[in-house]
């Protein structure tokens, strides 16, 4: 679905990303791990069209990439949290779902003055698509639930709900986890797991908790300095030498896989 083909990103003579290539198959979560700097998080931002790389391609869905604008890719279905939770505090839970579709809406400004029919009627569908993703989500009562008064994992699941508002086929989650605690971090693996198997999305994760990456990933690629260093099912990442030196500590201290 998404394919990295000799990726190379630069910032000022600094190589954040050097010739990455990977492939993400459509209907599988793919992780992506590696210390702080490793190029991670540069990774989504070239998804998301926010950086270009200075060379290399990135397809989706067979298409080039590299020639949309970034809100373009949301449009080809390609939607993303981020790593700080990035909602309107003092807005709903409905409210905030509805602008996930803000990017995918095609109503000029004049229509929407003169309240035409087609807008009551893309408002309707709107509401409609975010109380089918509230039910998904388990959180159908918070809905008029002002943001700011949720606990962060639920304020989480909201902006995880965002992401599946649109037309979305691949979810990018940069540290769906990070600040959470165990209760939270459980909550958040298994609808990371749903998105998969009960809603059909492909999901990309970007993530620091081993816990949650050997738990929910089909694929794991570790980065190194911009560099890929590995590659696999969670198993074999977990037993590689290399990985383990850049990443996850002393032999000794890995457990054993079940
Ligand atoms: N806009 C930018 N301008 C300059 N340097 C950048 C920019 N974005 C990223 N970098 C640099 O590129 C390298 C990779 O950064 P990136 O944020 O992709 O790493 P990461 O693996 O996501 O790290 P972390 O786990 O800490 O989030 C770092 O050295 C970073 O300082």
């Amino acid at each position: 679905m998404l394919t990295f083909k000799n990726v190379t990103v630069q910032f000022a003579g600094l190589t954040a990303i050097n010739k990455l290539s990977f492939d993400v198959p459509a209907g599988k979560i793919f992780s992506i791990i590696g210390p702080n700097g490793a190029g991670k998080t540069t990774v989504f931002n070239c998804i998301s069209r926010f950086y270009t790389p200075v060379s290399g391609e990135i397809e989706f869905n067979g298409k080039n990439l590299l020639q949309f604008k970034p809100h373009h890719v949301i449009k080809e279905g390609i939607a993303r949290s981020f790593q700080n939770v990035e909602l309107f505090a003092n807005m709903t839970v409905l409210d905030n779902l509805l602008t996930g579709l803000h990017p995918t809406l095609n109503k000029n400004i004049f229509s929407i003055a003169l309240n035409f029919p087609a807008i009551k009627k893309s408002e309707r569908e709107a509401v409609a698509r975010a109380n089918e993703v509230m039910e998904l989500l388990d959180i159908k009562e918070l809905a008029d639930e002002k943001v700011n008064n949720l606990p962060f994992g639920y304020q989480k699941m909201v902006d995880i709900g965002r992401a599946m508002m649109s037309d979305t086929k691949l979810i990018l989650l940069d540290e769906p986890v990070a600040g959470m605690n165990p209760v939270e971090t459980e909550k958040i693996s298994d609808l990371i797991l749903r998105l998969r198997d009960e809603m059909g999305f492909t999901v990309l994760v970007i993530e620091h908790d081993m816990s949650l990456v050997m738990k929910v990933s089909d694929y794991v690629t570790v980065m190194n300095f911009g560099q890929k260093i590995a590659e696999g099912v969670p198993q074999e990442i977990q037993r590689n030498p290399v990985v383990i030196e850049a990443y996850l500590g002393e032999v000794d201290d890995v457990a054993p896989v079940n």
